[in-house]
């Protein structure tokens, strides 16, 4: 096999590209915009610059490098700056979705595209991949559009949905629901986090062994790759303050109608994973283990 995976830079990029160079029948090619974040720590591992808003590069590079599997990570990821920046969120969401299926069509690449609950209204939850999407902001409207020019692909396609990922990775600038909860509290700075949303938090490293499992098996069709346990994010709080003996009483639940974001979020999302445990052994890890495995790999 020979996979390509872009966003290579971003928090699901870097865990896969750290599962796939561990993968001896793998030819890995990490792409990503901009210089490579894990040139140090992987050097052998080969990269190219790709920006996928950039049709001829597109083209180009799938036509000389041919992969089996293509891993589409990148995109534009806060939702708020979605909303705020609509056109930027197209070019970035959608209109570099539609040349990657122009050139996984032309060169018979399976496609395997990362996809988001935000696709989904929140009105019901946890969801299973054939329910109805309906998305309440950009992002989930862009993330949408994307998925239904993957579903016409002229090549084998793969549309992974995950949900509120957590991790950490090198020289990254973003933060998590995990990471922004223990660093405010470490500085013991109060937190408001909402405890009427639902959600099933993802570790980076599950999805990118879900990533993987779906390709080894050339899965195709849509998969829900989550957490296997659903958390209102105040929950998902507490459980971080537990693990790293913080201070709890620093933490208040809001309703999330006391939130005023420039995007709204969906209510209730979360994922039956069945599929994915059953079609593809996937066998994500619990919160607590997911917080001990991010915490054992940083200070
Ligand atoms: N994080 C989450 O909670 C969730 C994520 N997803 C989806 O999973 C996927 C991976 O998310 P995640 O790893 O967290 O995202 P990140 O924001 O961590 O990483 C995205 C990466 O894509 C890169 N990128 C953006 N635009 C381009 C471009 N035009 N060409 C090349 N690279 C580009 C970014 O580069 P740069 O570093 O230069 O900005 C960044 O490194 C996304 O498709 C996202 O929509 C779905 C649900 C939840
Ligand atoms: C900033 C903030 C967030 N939260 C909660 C709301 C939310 O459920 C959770 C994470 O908030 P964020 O704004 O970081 O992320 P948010 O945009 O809600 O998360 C999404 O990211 C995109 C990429 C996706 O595709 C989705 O799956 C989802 O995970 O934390 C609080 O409770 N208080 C706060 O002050």
């Amino acid at each position: 096999m020979k996979i390509l995976v872009t966003g290579s830079n971003g928090l699901l990029g870097q865990k896969l590209v750290a599962l796939l160079r561990q993968q001896r029948e793998v030819e890995l090619v990490a792409t990503s915009r901009g210089a490579n974040k894990l040139a140090t720590v992987y050097p052998e591992v080969r990269f190219v610059t790709l920006d996928t808003t950039h049709r001829e590069q597109v083209l180009q590079m799938i036509s000389q490098e041919r992969p089996t599997h293509l891993i589409h990570t990148a995109a534009m990821t806060h939702a708020d700056e979605c909303e705020l920046n609509q056109a930027e969120c197209w070019r970035q969401n959608v209109e570099a979705v539609a040349h990657l299926v122009a050139a996984c069509g032309q060169q018979q690449v399976h496609l395997l595209h990362l996809s988001t609950d935000f696709v989904f209204s929140g009105n019901q939850g946890p969801l299973a991949e054939d329910a109805v999407p309906e998305p309440v902001n950009f992002y989930g409207h862009s993330k949408l559009a994307a998925e239904q020019l993957v579903r016409a692909c002229q090549a084998p396609w793969t549309i992974l949905r995950t949900v509120l990922v957590y991790g950490t990775a090198h020289n990254y600038g973003r933060t998590n629901i995990v990471t922004w909860v223990r660093d405010s509290l470490r500085a013991g700075n109060p937190v408001r986090v909402v405890n009427d949303q639902l959600r099933t938090p993802t570790l980076a490293e599950d999805l990118a062994m879900g990533c993987w499992l779906a390709a080894r098996h050339n899965a195709t069709g849509i998969y829900h790759l989550g957490g296997p346990e659903l958390y209102t994010p105040y929950q998902i709080a507490l459980a971080v303050a537990a693990h790293f003996n913080l201070d709890t009483s620093l933490i208040s639940p809001v309703d999330a109608s006391t939130f005023t974001q420039p995007a709204r979020r969906p209510l209730r999302t979360g994922f039956i994973i069945e599929k994915a445990q059953r079609e593809l052994g996937y066998q994500p890890h619990t919160l607590a283990e997911g917080i001990a495995l991010l915490a054992s790999q940083t200070a």
